[in-house]
């Protein structure tokens, strides 16, 4: 598509040039930063609708502070694409989330104008609150802003922040950028608690708001509020929740208006006061019809043609794990009433929202609170529930306390799909799951299954529906399967027993999960250079097949393990049972195939595993290394 016309943005070098520009044209400025991140967006894809929802705030913000002296932190950082076009990055917009180029987060490694790198969620307040109080230590006098959405404020990390500031008396800035929308619609007692701030109940005239508050504002505010009539027009304050905390509370404030938002920002700015929160409403896809019109905003998109908003959609040659999770779960619903589906916001993402449709009130969505969700399924397991806890493998590391604690310390059943379990591409390393083998299988009694297709995911499921001894979770990861026919229903498996698939006498290779397809075509590179290799699918990272584990390296001169994951996880647990039987004697070629011990940043998929060197060419590689080959040197392929 054609760059769109943006003749005031093409000023617009960095934040400082918009210093001193007429409301009118800061408003000019939002609509071309609009139109250049929907003709950016539509050809890289991406987070769409949160950052749309929030161009003329990131303007404002820009235009009233200080950045980079004073700091300015996205939380998540998805919705920061238009504080990228306007920090100096707009010439590489266009490489966002590809591989070489910007990432789709805030990222401090990319720009002073980032002072916190995030992705996860609900950490804007704690980074922000460390950031003033080192300002306040070292004598500095720059604002610290932190900008969170309603959806993030469903966290607890948000509260324990608010309450640290709140206590210390903190000079900090909080914009609750509030879209009433999470992915999905937020849930919870706090997202109904902001509507009704904003509805026409709590929606108080801007008089009766002032009178009632006066008082409580320091003089400084009070003045200024009767002085600006634009300031007052969009200033409501009192009683709320946040001012228990100890944040003064402002708004809530049309965030689609500049004339708004410049004085209140301004006023905010120049209070020199403790916590303060902006209280700012605003649209999801503002201002693109088919993100305003979709049910998710355009939350996350593939490339997309601009006119019509249609989405450019490949093809699959399989059905993805997600779908094959949410059937299998719901097929064991349909026999056992006490199976439940929990997730942590995240009800597309993995297959809880079909669970949801079958089965609506055996389906929990508590929000970002992977903590809570973590307890709150231990809960249930103990008192005979079999919880699913669906949450991302990265997204689980923030509930790995209750994991310990609540749920593997006491034995209970809870169940742990794992999806997005390896790398993941565009969203790159905060969005890997990399670690889950490792922080899991060091817990005594845990059982841990990786799928190697998605048939074996249909088994996974029946199994770890039918487990009642302990906790139990099963990995698998993003995007389609290998295309493999599908069970109506699995079977359940032998807990702690692989599977031979492919024999061989010379080479063996042990996969865990993903990385199977790739072992066989592995294997069939080397059968052609001579080497009869054996692929053997671990199934269970623990209680690890060890009689499967001895006869790999008995019967065989090289052994190789392959998974998906970090150091410390599955090739750690064959090595201990190897010593343990006494097999690593020298004989033995022995190599464990990891996740390399450094963050792979975002690309293709294909292309990070082969950087990880866990794919077909990799693993080659690594057999001919082993037996002291010449170097492998893969065929170039179309
Ligand atoms: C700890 C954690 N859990 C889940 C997610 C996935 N996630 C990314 S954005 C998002 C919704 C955030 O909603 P909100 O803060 O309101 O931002 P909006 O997209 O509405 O602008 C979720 C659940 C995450 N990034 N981090
Ligand atoms: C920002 C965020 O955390 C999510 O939007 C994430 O990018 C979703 O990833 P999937 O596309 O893998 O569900
Ligand atoms: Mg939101």
């Amino acid at each position: 598509m054609e760059r769109p016309n943006t003749p005031l943005l093409d000023t617009i070098a960095d934040p400082s040039d918009l210093k001193g520009l007429s409301h009118d044209e800061l408003a000019q400025i939002a609509e071309e930063v609009r139109a250049e991140m929907i003709s950016a967006v539509s050809v890289t894809g991406g987070h769409l609708g949160a950052g749309l929802g929030v161009v003329e705030l990131t303007v404002a913000l820009h235009a009233v502070f200080n950045t980079p002296d004073d700091k300015l932190i996205w939380d998540v950082g998805h919705q920061c694409y238009p504080h990228k076009i306007l920090t100096g990055r707009r010439d590489r917009i266009r490489t966002i989330r590809q591989g070489g180029g910007l990432s789709g987060f805030t990222k401090r490694a990319e720009s002073t104008y980032d002072p916190f790198g995030a992705a996860h969620s609900s950490t804007s307040i704690s980074a922000g609150l460390g950031m003033a109080v080192a300002r306040d230590l070292t004598g500095g006098t720059n604002n610290v802003v932190s900008v969170i959405g309603d959806g993030s404020m469903s966290a607890g990390m948000a509260y324990e922040a608010m309450n640290n500031a709140g206590a210390m008396d903190a000079r900090l800035i909080v914009i609750l950028n509030d879209n009433d929308m999470s992915i999905a619609p937020p849930t919870g007692a706090m997202s109904a608690y902001l509507a009704r701030l904003v509805s026409g109940n709590t929606y108080r005239s801007v008089r009766e708001g002032l009178k009632r508050v006066a008082n409580k504002l320091p003089p400084y505010w009070h003045k200024k509020a009767a002085q600006a009539e634009e300031f007052t027009r969009s200033f409501f304050t009192g009683g709320t929740m946040f001012e228990e905390l100890g944040f003064y509370y402002v708004g809530p404030i049309d965030g689609h208006n500049i004339h708004h938002l410049m004085p209140v920002l301004e006023n905010v700015r120049d209070a020199q006061t403790g916590p303060i929160l902006v209280h700012v409403r605003t649209q999801k896809g503002k201002g693109y019809g088919p993100a305003e019109a979709s049910s998710d905003k355009y939350h996350g998109v593939s490339k997309f043609n601009v006119i019509t908003g249609e989405q450019a959609k490949s093809k699959p040659n399989a059905p993805a794990y997600t779908r094959v999770f949410g059937q299998s779960l719901i097929r064991e619903a349909e026999e056992d009433n006490r199976v439940v589906g929990i997730t942590a916001a995240m009800p597309g993402g993995t297959g809880i929202d079909m669970f949801g449709q079958a089965f609506p009130a055996r389906t929990f969505d508590v929000g970002i609170a992977e903590q809570h969700a973590v307890t709150f399924a231990a809960g249930m397991a103990s008192d005979g529930m079999k919880p699913f806890c669906a949450i991302y493998s990265t997204f689980l590391q923030r509930g790995y306390d209750q994991v310990v604690h609540d749920v593997s310390i006491q034995g209970l059943p809870v169940r742990f799909p794992i999806d997005r379990a390896g790398l993941v591409g565009a969203d790159g390393p905060t969005h890997a799951g990399s670690f889950d083998i490792a922080y899991l299988g060091c817990l005594p009694g845990f059982t841990i299954m990786a799928a190697g297709d998605e048939a074996e995911l249909v088994h996974m499921v029946r199994t770890a529906a039918a487990y009642d001894e302990g906790p139990i979770a099963f990995r698998y990861p993003r995007g389609e399967g290998v295309g493999v026919d599908l069970p109506d229903r699995g079977s359940i498996l032998e807990i702690g027993k692989g599977r031979i698939v492919r024999e061989g006498s010379t080479v063996a290779i042990l996969s865990l999960g993903s990385r199977l397809k790739d072992a066989l075509v592995a294997a069939d590179t080397l059968e052609t250079e001579g080497l009869s290799t054996t692929v053997a699918d671990a199934r269970f990272a623990k209680p690890l097949d060890v009689d499967l584990v001895a006869r790999l390296a008995r019967e065989h001169e090289v052994l190789i393990t392959v998974e998906e994951g970090s150091v410390g996880g599955f090739g750690s647990f064959v090595l201990h049972a190897l010593n343990d039987a006494a097999l690593l004697d020298g004989r033995l070629k022995l190599a464990t195939l990891t996740l390399p011990d450094r963050y792979i940043d975002q690309d293709s998929p294909a292309k990070m595993v082969a950087e990880a060197g866990l794919d077909a060419d990799g693993i080659v590689r690594s057999v001919f290394k082993l037996l002291g080959r010449e170097e492998y040197v893969a065929p170039v392929r179309a």
